[in-house]
């Protein structure tokens, strides 16, 4: 955390269930930011669930909502944290614009604490069915999805609570 703070967002991305959602609450709350749920936005844009995108329209057509929603939040002039998506960070184009106008942080957790965190939710399209098999999967494919991030955080053993303290701690440490 360095030059880019009061200009910049603070943007978390991180695969599913690693805990942006929840961090980005916690964190707005204490910095006293707004805090900005990207597929809270995306549903409340499209009017549907995203698992209803994923079902009547597919994949691509909610990344491409993605990222519309994404470049209209990163272009609002408050300071925000920022929740993104799990696979906002799919298309190149959208890393380098969080990179522009975000400090963006990375939220890690082991498979075996991912899959507890996420396997009895049926809000993600991407893991219905064998959820441990698609996490494992997944966490395959996107190996090195998150790395383009300013910092990470591995909250494997760390309460939300506490990965919200650690990152407000270091920004209020830069005044
Ligand atoms: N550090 C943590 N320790 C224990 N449970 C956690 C932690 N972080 C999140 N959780 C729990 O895991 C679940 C998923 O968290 P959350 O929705 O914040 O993940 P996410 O990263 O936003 O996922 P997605 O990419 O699907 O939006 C929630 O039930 C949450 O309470
Ligand atoms: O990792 C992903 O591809 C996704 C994560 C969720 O946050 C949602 O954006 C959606 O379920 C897809
Ligand atoms: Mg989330």
């Amino acid at each position: 955390m360095n030059e880019k703070k009061r200009k910049a967002h603070i943007v978390l991305v991180g695969f599913m269930g690693t805990g942006k959602s929840t961090v980005c609450q916690l964190l707005a709350k204490r910095l006293g930011y707004d805090a900005v749920d990207m597929d809270a936005e995306i549903e409340r844009r499209e009017g549907r669930r995203i698992k209803d995108i994923f079902a009547e329209e597919g994949e691509a057509a909610f990344r491409k909502a993605e990222t519309e929603a994404l470049f209209e939040i990163l272009a609002r002039p408050d300071v925000q944290i920022v929740a993104t998506g799990g696979g906002a960070v799919l298309a190149e184009h959208n890393c380098e614009a969080m990179l522009k106008d975000g400090y963006v942080i990375a939220l890690t957790a082991d498979a075996a604490h991912i899959i507890a965190r996420v396997a009895n939710d049926t809000a993600r399209p991407l893991l219905q069915g064998n959820a441990a098999a698609a996490v494992n999967r997944l966490l395959h494919e996107r190996k090195r999805a998150y790395d383009f991030a300013h910092l990470t955080i591995d909250t494997t053993d760390l309460t939300p609570q506490q990965v919200a303290d650690r990152i407000g701690e270091g920004w209020l440490q830069l005044g």
